[in-house]
């Protein structure tokens, strides 16, 4: 990456970023699939929507991972936490729907 054309290299990192962020899209799409079908099986046993121990450990988890990958931890932690939330929307709306 030294003597090549600064747009070219712009041109071709953000090829990356574009796969990159397809990647991530279809990951978080497969994770709301699994956390509907949580939700799902929680509103149907009357189970809480959210399980705060299971977060701590989660969270622990995650900034160990992001150490190790470098990247920061307290956005690991920021990410989680919102991506939770939305989670716990989804559960808090199933629960509210009829269920056998
Ligand atoms: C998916 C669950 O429900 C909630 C959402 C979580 C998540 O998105 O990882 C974790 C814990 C719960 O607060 C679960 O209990 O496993």
């Amino acid at each position: 990456m030294t003597d090549a054309d600064p747009s070219t290299i712009l041109q071709g990192l953000r090829g990356s970023i574009d796969n990159i962020d397809a990647a991530l899209i279809f990951l978080l799409a497969e994770r709301f699939r699994c956390t509907k079908q949580v939700g799902v099986l929680k509103a149907k046993h009357g189970m809480p929507a959210s399980d705060p121990a299971r977060e701590e450990q989660q969270i622990a988890r995650l900034m160990r991972l992001a150490e190790d990958a470098d990247l920061d931890p307290a956005f690991a932690e920021k990410w989680f936490n919102f991506v939770v939330a939305e989670v716990i929307r989804h559960h808090r709306t199933a629960a509210a729907q009829p269920h056998d």
